[in-house]
C-alpha cells in the first residue's frame, strides 16, 4: 500500500454517517489520558515515564514545539506517496515501530498484536530483544510483514551469537544496537512503584528460551526465576563496551547495522567510521538521561554531518503527522514511533495498534499535501521555520 493512507479519514467519516465513533481516539494526548484513566497506575507510570525528573520528556517535545511548518500553496500536491527507500527495501511510509520491550505489561497477546497489526500495513516492526514473546513466535505471527530485531547487547558473546543466529533464521532483516541503555536509568516514578515488568511476571521471552543463556544456569529459568533474571540483567548491564567492539557485531551479523541512541555528532561519525548502515537519533523517548538534549534538537548537525554517508532515522517525541514531516525535513529518512503504538496495543489489541498507526499515517499524508509536498523526498529545511 504506497498511497491511500489519507483514505483513513474518510473511512472514519463514512462510519460516522451510521453514528460510529472510532472505538480510541486519533489523537495522542486524549490516548494517553486514557490510558492514564485505564491502565494500572505503575504500568501507565512505566510506559509514560521517563528518567529522572521528566526534564528530557519534556524537552523531547519542546524541540518540535520550536520548529513551525511553512506551507506552499499550488504545489500540484493532489497526489501524495509516502513510499521510501530504507536500507535498500521500500517501505510504504517513512515510518517504523520502534521498539518496546514487555508489551504484556499492556495486552496479554502483546508483541504478536503489534507483529499482526503491523504486518498488515507493511510497516516494519522493531522487536526488542526484551519482548514478551520469543522472536520466533513474533516473526510467525508477522509473517512476510517486515521485521528488524533490536539487540541489548549482551557481554557474553557466545549468548550474543546465539541470539543473532536465531533472529537471521526468523527472517529478521536488519540488527538495530541500542547504545543508550547500558543500564537502566535512575526513573522515580518506577522506583516508587516499585515496579519493573521483568519481576512483576513479564520476563523477556527470548533471552529466558535462549539455549546457549540457559546453559550458563544452574537452574532453568522455570524452576528458579529469579535466577535467570539477575544473570540476564547482569549479562545486559555494563558500560565497559567502546566503539572497537562493533567489530564483532559485523562478524556475527551479515545484513545491515543499525545504531540507536546516537545524540552528539561525533558519536554519529564514528557509526560511520565503524562501517554502520544507518543510525537512530534518540534519546529513548526521555527514558535514560535527565536533561539530555532534546532529540529533535540533536537531529540537524547530525544530518548535516553523516546524511549523506548513513541513513538517518529518528525517534522521540513524535506524536503527529506534523511531527514527522520536521524529522524528515529536518533531515531524518524515517522516524520510529514508541509510546502511541504502546497505548493502542493497551486499549485495543491488534486494532488498536493498527489504528494508531493508520491514524499517524493518514495526519501524514494529508499534511503533507497540505504543505505542499508530494513525497517525503521534496521536504528539505526550507519547509520549516525556527520560532
Ligand atoms: C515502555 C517502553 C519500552 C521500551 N523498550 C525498549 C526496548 O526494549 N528497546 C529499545 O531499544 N528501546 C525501548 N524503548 C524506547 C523506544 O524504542 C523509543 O526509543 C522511544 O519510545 C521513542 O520515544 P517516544 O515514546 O516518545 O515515541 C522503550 C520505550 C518505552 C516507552
Ligand atoms: O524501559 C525501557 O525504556 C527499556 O528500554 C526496557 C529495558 C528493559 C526491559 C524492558 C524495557
Amino acid at each position: 500500500m504506497a498511497g491511500g493512507f489519507g483514505n483513513y479519514q474518510s473511512e472514519i467519516y463514512l462510519h460516522g454517517l451510521s453514528g460510529a465513533k472510532p472505538p480510541i481516539s486519533t489523537d495522542f494526548a486524549a490516548l494517553e489520558e486514557a490510558a492514564s484513566q485505564t491502565m494500572p497506575p505503575e504500568v501507565f507510570g512505566y510506559v509514560a515515564g521517563g528518567a529522572g525528573s521528566g526534564a528530557t520528556v519534556r524537552a523531547n517535545r519542546e524541540a518540535f514545539d520550536r520548529w513551525k511548518i511553512v506551507p506552499r500553496m499550488l504545489t500540484g500536491a493532489t497526489n501524495r506517496d509516502l513510499a521510501t527507500t530504507v536500507l535498500g527495501t521500500e517501505l510504504p511510509a517513512p515510518v517504523l515501530l520502534a521498539p518496546v520491550g514487555g508489551q504484556s505489561i499492556l495486552h496479554p497477546e502483546a508483541d504478536l498484536a503489534t507483529a499482526r497489526a503491523a504486518a498488515s500495513l507493511g510497516v516494519p516492526m522493531i522487536v526488542s530483544t526484551v519482548a514478551s514473546h520469543t522472536i520466533e513466535k513474533i516473526a510467525e505471527a508477522a509473517g512476510a510483514g517486515p521485521r528488524w530485531f533490536q539487540l541489548y547487547w549482551p557481554n557474553d558473546p557466545d549468548v550474543c551469537a546465539s541470539l543473532l543466529g536465531r533472529a537471521r533464521a526468523a527472517g529478521y532483516s536488519a540488527l538495530v544496537v541500542t547504545l543508550d541503555t547500558p543500564t537502566l536509568a535512575w526513573r522515580p516514578c518506577d522506583l516508587d512503584h516499585g515496579y519493573l515488568p521483568f519481576f512483576a511476571g513479564h520476563p523477556p521471552a527470548t533471552p529466558l528460551s535462549d539455549p546457549v543463556f540457559r546453559s550458563r544456569l544452574e537452574k532453568t529459568p522455570e524452576e528458579d526465576p529469579a535466577a535467570a533474571l539477575l544473570l540476564w540483567s547482569s549479562m545486559q548491564s555494563g558500560t565497559d563496551f567502546t566503539w572497537e567492539r562493533l567489530s564483532v557485531l559485523r562478524e556475527l551479523w551479515d545484513g545491515p547495522i543499525v545504531l540507536k541512541g546516537i545524540q552528539h555528532v561525533d558519536d554519529a561519525r564514528r557509526a560511520v567510521d565503524a562501517g554502520m548502515d544507518g543510525i537512530v537519533v534518540s534519546n529513548h523517548g526521555g527514558r535514560q538521561v535527565d536533561g539530555a538534549i532534546g532529540a529533535l534538537e540533536a537531529l540537524p548537525p547530525i544530518a548535516q554531518a553523516v546524511g549523506s554517508r548513513i541513513e538517518v532515522y529518528f525517534d522521540s517525541g513524535v506524536r503527529t503527522g506534523s511531527d514527522v514531516i520536521k524529522a524528515l525535513a529536518l533531515g531524518a529518512k524515517a522516524v520510529l514511533l514508541g509510546r502511541p503504538y504502546a497505548y493502542g496495543l493497551a486499549q485495543g489489541g491488534e486494532d488498536g495498534v493498527r489504528h494508531v498507526v493508520r491514524s499517524l499515517l493518514a495526519d501524514l499524508e494529508i499534511t503533507l499535501g497540505l504543505t505542499g509536498h508530494r513525497t517525503p523526498s521534496e521536504l528539505s529545511p526550507a519547509a520549516l521555520h525556527r520560532a
